[in-house]
């Protein structure tokens, strides 16, 4: 075995601004450039003048942690095609970030969760977005490296999620379908009477969060109300800047006093027990806090986090979804025609006496549809695979020796950006910077080589693997279906003439791993013209929804 200390340096700052768009690709030439200085320790910067950060939400004079200004590697896809390097290191005045291309050395990463922690991100996202209480950090720090008896909260409250959301559990099955539900009164309800042009991000967004948020928290659920959701979002928007922890109620207003009012209405939530008549999944969450005695305060803070986690991923990912299936006739009619055949008549005559339309029942088992129509699945995972911009990071606890090759020195930071992994052709084969909505398909046909496991990262991977993936792709997936089925969408221009699909850019963010359009895109929505007048019924897992 040999070993050697591994500190190879890249040149960044020749890394080609111009030709870089809208994102996060340019900014490492910036940081390159010795834009920013310590301000104090290592692990905060002080931001001067510099372009790229400051569209990225960063104005002059702010204070920056080390990791903020690193998450600027998550686009680097041009970079990595040029140094073509395994691993690199980007010194930030003295603290070391390794930055991981290489599959091999991604899934070294990710094997050994022990040495590169996700524990520390975790906490220090915690502490610095939601902003617990002391003894409610406290709490979250214990048991570090996972070795004692008592798990302590973070960890009980990791095993929940895992469990709650686990593919086949009955928590998760009940959740998908109260969702399933969930969207289609939606449909029915609020899609089939617009009017005129909506933005397609927001209406999708706005969608997922009442559908979601109704099925886990069920009838007394907070986001029913405007300033509630709408603090929720402002929140988000605002998450970079909060993050940096320097009075973010006057560099960042808007999204402090959002979660000033989700922090609220949780409480009253709670206290209310209203958590009592809500999913599997809030009872669960609320029970690990009563286990390790969190105030109420701190519970709040932290279920905000989880309400970041169900929404701030899936509603861009479904626009993207939409926005790549809509704009693509052929593939729009191709999909049609495969999802047509798992339309029944329905059997159930319930409501016809009542109904005094008297409309014909049609049934999807979306259950059906999820198993016998690869496609659909392929579909959402080369989206993800082609939207995905996280950088899942991870703190070296101790010198370690990566795939015995590599050593990483302590206390230093990881990233794996999911952008240069998606984008590398050994892996992905010729066809890697195409949208191939089959690339998924076992036996599709495409020219994908054979992949493993660790190359697709739209969820993470290793121990910190996101636990919502499976509601999040049933989610996607059930939305396309309805919309698919039900809707023609067209895009318009700002008088509500029908226009092109454009692509809208990317809005820059510093925590999401799907990245929201800059620009929302009009469009209009009209029930198609072949089932006009039908009532739908969809099913999950034997049970009809609706
Ligand atoms: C398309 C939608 C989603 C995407 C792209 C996504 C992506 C990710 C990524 C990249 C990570 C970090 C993993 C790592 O660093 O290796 C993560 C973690 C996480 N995600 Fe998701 N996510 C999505 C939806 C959801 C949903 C619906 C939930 C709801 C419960 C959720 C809950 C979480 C949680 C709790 C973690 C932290 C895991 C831990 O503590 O170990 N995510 N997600």
């Amino acid at each position: 075995m040999y070993s050697r200390e591994w500190n190879e340096k890249v040149d960044v700052s020749d890394a080609d601004v111009t030709s870089l768009s809208g994102s996060w690709l340019c900014e490492i030439a910036e940081i390159g450039a010795s834009n920013l200085a310590i301000a104090s320790g290592i692990q905060k910067v002080i931001v001067f003048a510099c372009r790229h950060l400051r569209l990225a939400g960063f104005e002059s004079g702010d204070y920056a942690h080390v990791s903020d200004v690193a998450v600027v590697v998550k686009s680097q896809q041009t970079f990595r095609t040029r140094t073509s390097l395994p691993i690199y290191t980007l010194e930030l005045f003295g603290h070391n970030i390794y930055v991981v291309n290489s599959v091999e050395l991604v899934s070294g990463v990710d094997r050994n969760a022990h040495d590169f922690s996700f524990a520390p991100y975790l906490i220090q996202f915690a502490a610095r977005t939601l902003h617990p209480s002391e003894d409610g950090t406290k709490k979250l720090s214990e048991n570090m490296d996972g070795k004692d008896s008592d798990p302590g909260l973070r960890i009980q409250t990791q095993n929940v999620m895992r469990e709650s959301m686990a593919a086949g559990s009955s928590t998760l099955d009940t959740l998908s379908r109260e969702v399933l539900k969930q969207l289609c009164n939606l449909v029915d309800t609020e899609v089939c009477a617009i009017d005129g042009p909506v933005g397609l991000f927001h209406w999708v967004r706005d969608m997922i969060t009442t559908a979601t948020t109704n099925a886990v928290y069920g009838p007394a659920n907070p986001f029913l109300r405007k300033d509630v959701a709408d603090g929720l979002w402002a929140f988000e928007k605002d998450l970079g800047q909060i993050a940096l922890g320097w009075f973010p109620k006057f560099i960042a207003p808007q999204g402090y006093q959002g979660r000033q009012v989700l922090v609220n209405a949780l409480v009253d939530y709670f206290q209310n027990k209203s958590h009592e008549d809500g999913s599997p999944l809030v009872k669960a969450r609320y029970n690990a806090n009563k286990m390790y005695n969190v105030s109420l305060e701190d519970l709040a803070r932290f279920e905000s986090s989880l309400t970041i986690a169900l929404l701030v991923n899936t509603a861009p990912a479904t626009f993207w979804t939409l926005f790549l299936v809509l704009s693509n006739p052929t593939l729009v009619l191709d999909l049609r025609q495969q999802l047509e055949m798992f339309i029944r008549p329905s059997q159930d005559h319930s409501s016809d006496e009542s109904s005094s339309e008297n409309h014909p029942k049609i049934h999807v088992d979306m259950a059906q549809v999820l198993k016998e129509c690869p496609i659909l699945k392929s579909l959402v995972e080369e989206v993800l695979r082609i939207r995905s911009a996280n950088a899942s990071g991870r703190m070296v606890m101790r010198e370690t020796l990566l795939n015995n090759q590599y050593l990483l020195r302590a206390n230093s930071t990881v990233l794996i950006p999911s952008a240069s992994v998606h984008t590398d052709a050994s892996v992905w084969g010729a066809t890697v910077n195409q949208f191939d909505p089959s690339r998924f398909i076992k036996d599709g046909g495409s020219q994908m080589l054979l992949q493993p496991a660790y190359a697709y990262r739209a969820f993470g991977g290793g121990a910190a693997l996101c636990p919502g993936r499976f509601l999040a792709t049933m989610e996607i997936l059930s939305i396309l279906t309805m919309i698919l089925l039900r809707f023609d969408i067209t895009p318009v221009d700002s008088k509500g003439r029908a226009t092109q699909w454009r692509e809208p850019k990317s809005r820059p963010h510093i925590l999401t791993s799907i990245l929201s359009p800059a620009k929302d895109v009009p469009v209009v929505i009209k029930e198609r013209e072949k089932y006009r007048g039908m009532t739908w019924c969809f099913s999950l897992n034997n049970e009809q929804i609706h």
